[in-house]
Parts: structure tokens; sequence; C-alpha cells
């Protein structure tokens, strides 16, 4: 018999202290009867979110637990990257902490991940049975924009490139980490656009995003150029 993959679920955090925890319950709830671990990631953040994640360890044990905090922000992309180096999983699943991204959907990741031996499977809000909930006006123009810009320009067959909810075989991950260049939010994009480079074999899963209830979204207009500047890149890339 084959051996029972183990996943790493990655939570980079910043002011995430009322949320973290309903997280961490939900995906001990969703992911009972599958071996695992949480790292997380936290920037130092100024609401104490790294007091909560110190609880939770004390609750939950160091070996599901895992702690690997940085001195301050350095970005959503580089937390992953950081946090990845500690994974003992087979596969790394990465999601936002803020419950924009329910821990329900991570049985069907694995599910799907399992149906075609899959290397990478992504979340899509633009899937049917997909969807965004509770953004106002200016967040769904930014988030199709950045979509509509990687299509035009470079047409990954992948209906959401921005989305961060995603699993990696864990091989993989490194591979592709080693090659991207961007530390913020743009770090999806320039991931997924290399896996197609890549020939890598990539399924999708339909998710409905809920804009976070607790908290504000560290999306600021810096990443937005700094996301048009990446897609300029990758589509001068060989
Ligand atoms: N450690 C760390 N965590 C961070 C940082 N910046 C953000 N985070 C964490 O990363 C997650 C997402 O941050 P949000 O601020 O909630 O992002 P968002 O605006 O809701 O954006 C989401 O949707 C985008 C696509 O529309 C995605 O591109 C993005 O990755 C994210 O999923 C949260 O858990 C947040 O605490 C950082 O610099 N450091
Ligand atoms: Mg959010």
């Amino acid at each position: 018999m084959s051996k029972v993959p183990f996943y790493s679920i990655l939570l980079p955090t910043y002011n995430e202290r009322e949320n973290l925890p309903v997280v961490v319950a939900l995906i001990e709830e969703y992911l009972n009867d599958k071996p695992h671990e949480i790292i997380i990631i936290d920037d130092n953040s100024p609401d104490g979110t790294q007091h909560v994640a110190v609880e939770l360890q004390h609750q939950l044990g160091p070996e599901r637990i895992i702690l690997r905090p940085r001195s301050g922000k350095l970005g959503l992309g580089s937390a992953y990257v950081h946090g990845s180096k500690f994974a003992r999983g087979d596969f790394i699943i990465i999601m936002d902490v803020d419950l924009s991204h329910h821990p329900r959907y991570i049985p069907s990741f694995i599910e799907k991940q399992r149906e075609g031996d899959y290397d990478i499977v992504t979340g899509s809000r633009y899937l049917p049975g997909g969807g965004v909930a509770g953004w106002n006006l200016k967040r769904k123009i930014i988030s199709c924009g950045a979509n509509y810009l990687t299509q035009l320009l470079l047409r990954p067959p992948i209906s959401d490139v921005t989305g961060s909810f995603r699993l990696y075989r864990k091989s993989i991950f490194d591979q592709l980490i080693n090659a991207c260049t961007s530390k913020g939010y743009v770090f999806q994009m320039e991931m997924i656009v290399r896996a197609v480079k890549a020939k890598l074999r990539i399924a999708q899963v339909p998710i409905i995003f809920v804009d976070r209830l607790y908290g504000e979204s560290k999306l600021g207009g810096q990443e937005v150029v700094l996301f048009a500047k990446g897609v300029l890149q990758l589509t001068f890339l060989d």
C-alpha cells in the first residue's frame, strides 16, 4: 500500500488576531482524518497575533502547530517561501487567514489532487460554482483587471491567476519558488504562470471567496503596480 500523504498548511498572518483561532479550529475540523501540520508565519503583527499563535501551539502541541515568525512585514509571497522551508509535508496548502478561504474546501483540493495525481490544484473564483461575496466595486475591478491583463498577455489555461488558495506537491513548490522573483501579492500569478510554462499538471476547483469580517486587506496601490510590472516581465520570459 502506498504511504499516506502528509499535508503542511501554511498560514501567513498580519493582524489576524480574531481570525487565526477560527481558521485553525476549522482546519482541525475538516482535516481531522488526515496527517497534517499548520505552519504560522506571523510578521510581528502589531495586534498581537503571535500571542494567539503561541496559545494555539500550547493547546494543540508543537507537532501540529509550528511557529515561524519574522521580525517585520516582509510581504505575502516571501512569507510562503519562508514557511515552506520548514514544511515536512508531501503537499503544501496555502491559504489566507481571514476566512476568505474557508477550510471546508480543503478536502476538495485533496480529492482533486488524488483524482489525477496533479502537481498543483488551484482554487478559482471564476469557474462555475465559484465566486466572490462582499467585495466593493473597486476591489472587483482590481481582481478582474489583474486576471484580464494576465490572460491578454500570457493566456494561461487557468481562470484565476491571482487566487491564493492552492495545493502544491512539495517538490514542485520548491522548484517553482526557486525561479520566482516576486515578494508580494504578484507571487501567486508568477508561480502559476511559471507552472504552466513548465508544463506541470494543474487542476482547478471552484471556491467562493468571502470578504473578511475582521481587520483590513493589505492590498494597496503599490501591489497593483508591482502586479502589472510582474505580468510584463513574464510576458518577455522565454
Ligand atoms: N506574514 C505575512 N502575512 C501577510 C502579509 N500580507 C498579507 N498577509 C496575510 O496574507 C493573507 C491575505 O491578505 P489580505 O490582506 O487579506 O489579502 P486580500 O486583499 O484579501 O487578497 C486576497 O485576494 C487576492 C486576490 O484577489 C490574492 O491575490 C491575495 O493573495 C489574497 O488571497 C492574510 O492571511 C494576511 O494576514 C505579509 O506581509 N506578511
Ligand atoms: Mg483578505
